[in-house]
C-alpha cells in the first residue's frame, strides 16, 4: 500500500501536488459509488450538507488524507495544493456547456462527489452567490462565446485572467467606511478557500497561481500595501459595478491570532483611490512584477482537485492561443469552482438561500 505522496513546483516550496495513498483513494471511491445514487435527486445545497456530514466520518477511515487536510486548513502551511483525485471515466461526463446553467440543469457529477467529500474532511463549507451563475454552489469554469472581449472573466478565452484573490471586493473586512471608522472583519463574504476540479483541458490551458511571501517585498512597498489606498472592484461575472462597495482599503492585511500577512487583491479590476499617497501606484506597480515572478502554472489533469488558500494565494488562466482556442463543440476546457468559507458562521448571515449568498446584504450593512 503506498503512502501519500507531495511533490513541489519550481521554486514555491508551499505549492505542492499531493497523491492521496491507494487506501485513502479507494475510501473515497467507495463512497462516492455507494453515496452518490442519493444525491442525483437533491438540490446542490443539500447534496452538500450530506457530502459534508458523511466526509466528516470518513476522517477515521483515511486519516492520512484528514491530516494533510488539517494542515492545508490551517492557512499556515501549503497555499494551494493539487490533490490527484481518480479522474472521470470516459462516460461520466456530458459535453462542456457552451453557457451558464440553472441549477437544475447543473446536476451533481459522479466525480463532484470527491470534492464534496473532501470539504466535509476539512469541514469546509462550500456556498455560492446570487450574483453568479445563481443558485448554484457549484459554477462552471467554461470559455463562453458572447463572453469573449469581457474583462475581467474567466469565461472570456481571447484574454489571459489576472491574477486575483477570488471575490477579493466582497472582503471589506477593515475597508475606511464613509464615516472614516474601519469596518469590523465580519464585513467579509469573500471564500477563503477556493476549490477548482478539474474536468476536461485537451489543450491543457493552464491555471496559475502566484503565492509570494509579502515579507519578501521591499519594507516602503510593504508599508504602503498595509494602507487603505486601494478599492479592488467587482468582476462582471460576479455582478460587476452593482456589486461594488467602493470603500478603500489594504492590499495586505492581518486576522487577529494570525501570524501571516494575508492578501487580498483582483489586479484585473484594482484601484488607486484619488487621495493616496503618491507612491501608492508605485507600490502596486512593484507587487505586480513580484505575483508575476512568483507565478507558476499548475497541472491540469482531469481529476485534479486544486485547494487554493484565497488568503494567501492569488491565482489566474493563462491564455488560450490562437491554436489552442474554444471549438464550442462539447470537448472544450471545464473545470467547476466551488468557494468555501473556513466556518459557515461567517457566511451565513448573508444568506438568501441555503449555501447562497447575497452581496446586496453585505452591502445594506453598510448604510
Ligand atoms: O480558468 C481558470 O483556470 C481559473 C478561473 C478562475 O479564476 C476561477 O474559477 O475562479
Ligand atoms: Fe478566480
Amino acid at each position: 500500500m503506498s503512502n501519500l505522496t507531495l511533490d513541489h513546483y519550481s521554486h514555491l516550496d508551499t505549492v505542492v501536488l499531493a497523491k492521496p495513498s491507494d487506501h485513502d483513494i479507494s475510501v473515497l471511491s467507495d463512497t462516492v459509488e455507494s453515496l452518490y445514487p442519493e444525491l442525483i435527486d437533491l438540490d446542490h445545497a443539500a447534496a452538500f450538507d450530506r457530502m459534508a456530514a458523511v466526509g466528516a466520518d470518513l476522517r477515521e477511515k483515511a486519516p492520512e488524507l484528514a491530516e494533510l487536510l488539517d494542515k492545508i486548513a490551517s492557512h499556515s502551511a501549503y497555499k494551494a495544493t493539487v490533490l490527484q483525485l481518480p479522474p472521470p471515466a470516459d462516460d461520466e461526463l456530458p459535453p462542456t456547456p457552451i453557457d451558464y446553467r440553472s441549477q437544475a440543469e447543473n446536476t451533481l457529477l459522479k466525480v463532484g462527489v470527491f470534492r464534496g467529500l473532501i470539504l466535509g474532511m476539512a469541514g469546509w463549507y462550500g456556498y455560492g452567490y446570487t450574483s453568479q451563475q445563481p443558485g448554484n454552489v457549484i459554477n462552471d469554469v467554461i470559455a463562453i462565446k458572447k463572453l469573449s472581449g469581457v474583462h475581467g472573466v474567466s469565461a472570456n478565452a481571447a484574454a489571459e485572467l489576472g491574477l486575483h484573490t477570488e471575490d477579493a471586493s466582497y472582503n471589506l473586512a477593515d475597508a475606511v467606511a464613509e464615516d472614516g471608522s474601519r469596518l469590523p472583519n465580519d464585513y467579509d463574504i469573500s471564500p477563503d478557500w477556493l476549490t477548482l476540479q478539474f474536468l476536461r483541458n485537451p489543450d491543457k490551458v493552464p491555471t496559475f497561481v502566484s503565492a509570494p511571501d509579502p515579507n519578501v517585498l521591499p519594507d516602503e512597498i510593504h508599508a504602503l500595501l498595509r494602507e487603505p489606498w486601494y478599492i479592488n472592484l467587482t468582476n462582471p461575472g460576479q455582478g460587476g459595478q452593482d456589486n461594488n462597495a467602493d470603500l478603500p482599503q489594504a492590499l495586505l492585511y492581518d486576522i487577529p491570532g494570525k501570524p501571516e500577512t494575508f492578501i487580498r487583491a483582483n489586479t484585473a479590476n484594482l484601484i488607486v483611490v484619488k487621495d493616496a499617497d503618491p507612491k501608492a501606484q508605485e507600490a502596486l506597480d512593484a507587487f505586480r512584477g513580484i505575483l508575476a515572478d512568483f507565478a507558476v502554472d499548475l497541472p491540469t489533469d482531469p481529476g485534479a482537485l486544486v485547494l487554493i488558500d484565497n488568503r494567501r494565494v492569488l491565482h489566474g488562466r493563462r491564455n488560450y492561443t490562437e491554436a489552442k482556442s474554444p471549438r464550442w463543440d462539447g470537448t472544450d476546457r471545464w473545470q467547476q469552482r466551488v468557494v468555501c468559507a473556513d466556518d459557515s458562521v461567517r457566511v451565513k448571515s448573508y444568506e438568501d438561500a441555503p449555501r447562497i449568498i447575497n452581496p446586496q446584504n453585505l452591502l445594506a450593512r453598510l448604510k
